[in-house]
């Protein structure tokens, strides 16, 4: 053996040194809180399983670990296990599926010492040699807990399919109506017409369930609501809250003007208004949202209707210009849905409205490719020897990608897609504001 170690054997332990010094700073990060760490067991969550009271540091510190962990197994474990470990992931969405729709975490709910397979089973409806075997691979990973054989309890991942938790609709949504049209995927994309187009209703979304993603959820009752329960889920585990933190508000003048463009029902500026009530907003979305807005902001923020601190504006995005001359017009998770040319026609129609000074920040998950040479002025790289985009750390912004793909026919963007759609709107992109998660990218005229 020579006195140095190989350069893959150096790698190894790089990935074993940033785990255990990550995991020195979430001990720190917790023990800073006042919080012991958390184990499987815990069903309490705290300031710092949600994204707007995490600080930065651990926030970092979890993304290298869940990085490392997975690019270790990878390096180590047999190819071929590896690959076919990854092909079998569909079994954990079709059992999480049958968890989620047998409401197991609600029939453990308050049973810290379990129910029996056979329990459950005559609460549930479920055959009880079937929801055996489904627990146990969902226990095998991790989720809910056998507290002896064949008694399940649940556990700190179980406790987010309770239904009083929005982020149950997540996987409802997951593992149902997407998780059938993922499987028409590579159908799809090898499909003469279907492959070759971006038209919302050539996705696979479409093929499989007959009608384009929102159209079908105009036809279901059901699905409709746990959709919109999605998206309280979705803004809970990603950037709800943090949009204070994202950017120099503070530098804005009193009574500056944000314009959310497609702001539903103003939620996330909502927030802003709390954090600064300085400023005012204009919600621009479909004429159908304003009993929505109105909703939001007379429970959260009466005094903003009243002192005229916020407005509803309705607006088709495509056809006109939002109100003009506000200061800053915010566009949250829109841009996603759409392909580019129709994002330029967003954007191009935003700048028709802006003053010299005005900013735009598209407020969105910021994709980057998984080489070193990608390494476009504002993006963070991840430290060797991980993937430079933190590779698992980051992995539900591009399992997002791919899901846009499926359901819409668009996608996630990097940096340089952005400035690129940017330019040709005739926007000058000025900076990237990292939030942890999602990311502000600012342009002016
Ligand atoms: C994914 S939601 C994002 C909503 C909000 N910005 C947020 O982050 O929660 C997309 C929004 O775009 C709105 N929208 C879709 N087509 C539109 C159009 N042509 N004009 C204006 N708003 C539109 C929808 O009503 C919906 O509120």
């Amino acid at each position: 053996m020579s006195a140095n170690p190989s350069p893959q054997a150096a790698q190894l332990t790089a990935l074993v040194e940033l785990i255990s010094s990550s995991v020195k700073e979430v001990i720190a990060a917790y023990n800073a809180a006042g919080r012991d760490v958390p184990s499987l067991e815990s069903l309490d969550e705290g300031p710092l399983e949600i994204p707007a009271t995490t600080p930065a540091s651990l926030t970092q510190a979890r993304q290298i670990i869940e990085a490392a962990c997975a690019q270790l197994c990878v390096t180590v474990a047999q190819p071929g296990d590896c690959i076919v470990n990854k092909a079998f992931a569909c079994t954990e969405s079709a059992c999480l599926q049958v968890a989620a729709g047998a409401r197991i975490a609600d029939l453990l709910e308050g049973k810290p010492e379990g129910l029996s397979v056979d329990e459950l089973s005559k609460l549930s409806g479920v055959d009880r040699g079937k929801l055996g075997q489904v627990l146990r691979f969902l226990a095998t990973k991790h989720v809910y807990r056998e507290v002896r054989p064949n008694v399940y309890a649940n556990n700190r991942l179980s406790v987010k399919l309770l239904t009083s938790d929005p982020v149950s609709c997540n996987v409802g949504v997951c593992t149902d109506e997407l998780f059938k049209a993922t499987t028409s995927t590579w159908e799809t994309l090898s499909d003469p017409e279907y492959g070759q187009s971006y038209d919302p209703s050539r996705s696979a979304f479409r093929k499989v369930h007959g009608a384009p993603l929102f159209e079908f959820y105009e036809q279901y009752d059901m699905k409709r609501e746990r959709f919109s329960g999605a998206m309280v889920g979705w803004g809970n585990i990603t950037d709800r809250g943090l949009l204070p933190q994202m950017y120099d508000w503070q530098a804005l003048e009193q009574d500056a003007v944000i314009c959310d463009v497609g702001g539903n029902n103003g939620h996330a500026t909502l927030d802003l208004v709390k954090g600064y009530p300085k400023l005012k907003v204009v919600v621009q979305d479909l004429a159908s949202l304003r009993p929505r807005w109105s909703e939001l902001w007379s429970k959260e923020l009466p005094s903003a209707i009243q002192e005229e601190r916020t407005t509803f504006v309705p607006i088709d995005f495509f056809k006109g210009a939002p109100v003009k001359d506000c200061d800053v017009y915010y566009i949250r998770h829109i841009l996603h849905d759409w392909p580019d040319a129709s994002c330029v026609q967003i954007l191009t129609n935003v700048k028709a409205a802006m003053k010299p000074t005005a900013r735009v920040l598209i407020q969105e998950y910021v994709l980057q490719q998984t080489t070193r040479e990608d390494a476009v002025i504002g993006n963070d790289l991840a430290p060797e020897p991980l993937l430079p985009n933190y590779g698992n750390g980051r992995i539900r912004r591009y399992y997002q990608d791919i899901t846009m793909l499926i359901g819409l026919n668009s996608k996630e963007r990097t940096l340089q897609e952005f400035i690129d759609i940017g330019a040709q709107a005739g926007l000058t992109f000025v900076k990237l504001w990292d939030g942890g998660q999602t990311a502000l990218v600012e342009f002016s005229l």
